[in-house]
């Protein structure tokens, strides 16, 4: 699914060119769960950003889906990211005037989904992660791990092929973050790619397959259940 050869991403130019990924290669295949770790500063958040169409790599291609993104136009890298990712962060991203409900119908206001089809798919992300119950409720309503199972329910609702999550429990306690990684668990069994960030072991651990990324490159280490 995910094809990255001799990634390098910098910034700057001249003398003040930086570069914060440096020659990266990585395959990631269907289905699997990969925890991406590393310390502050490492490039985490920047090869993210890569394998989620925010951004373009500097030099190499990223292949996703037998498509370059690495050559693609803002417009249709959108496209891609509105159509097969979804995407969950920290701080959860909640619109705060807006309920559960019309949260998680978001994605598919901008996929042109309308009415009560749009309803519906918003009902089935949000039973899927146990909160039917509080579709009227605001964020601001909500516990921490409730608003990031709604972001869940957001990242679902359009049935991305990807899950790319920025440090999901990173917000949370230890009860709720655990709530959300059983969650994971159970996509992870249902067939979903999840690649997560995290500078917490325990939590990397909780995937089946684990990368360090330390000063820009990639040293892959092997986990119980997963592949090199
Ligand atoms: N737009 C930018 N312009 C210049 N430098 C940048 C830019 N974005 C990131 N960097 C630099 O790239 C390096 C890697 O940043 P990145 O955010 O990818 O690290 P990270 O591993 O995600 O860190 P953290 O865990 O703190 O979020 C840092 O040194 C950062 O200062």
């Amino acid at each position: 699914m995910i094809h990255i050869q001799g990634v390098t991403k910098s910034y700057g130019q001249g003398n003040l060119k930086t570069d914060v990924l440096k020659d990266i290669h990585l395959t990631v295949s269907e289905g699997e769960y990969v925890a991406i770790m590393g310390p502050s500063g490492s490039g985490k958040s920047t090869l993210m950003n890569i394998l989620g169409a925010l951004d373009r790599p500097t030099q190499g291609t990223y292949q996703f889906q037998g498509r370059d993104l690495s050559q693609m136009e803002a417009i249709e890298l959108a496209r891609v990211r509105n159509q097969s990712i979804g995407f969950i962060f920290q701080q959860f991203q909640l619109l705060s005037r807006l309920t559960a409900q019309k949260n998680v119908e978001l994605p598919l206001i901008y996929a042109g989904i309308r009415g009560l089809k749009r309803k519906e798919m918003a009902t089935t992300a949000l039973n899927r992660v146990g909160l039917a119950d509080r579709r009227d409720h605001l964020p601001s309503e909500l516990s921490g791990g409730q608003q990031q199972r709604v972001a869940i329910a957001r990242a679902l609702v359009n049935q991305p092929d990807l899950l790319l999550a920025d440090e999901p429990t990173g917000a949370l306690d230890q009860a709720s973050g655990d709530n959300v990684l059983d969650l994971f668990d159970g996509l992870h069994q249902e067939g979903k790619t999840i690649v997560m960030i995290t500078h917490d072991s325990e939590v990397a651990a909780r995937a089946n397959r684990r990368i360090d990324i330390l000063d820009g490159r990639i040293k892959e280490t092997s986990q119980a259940g997963g592949s090199v």
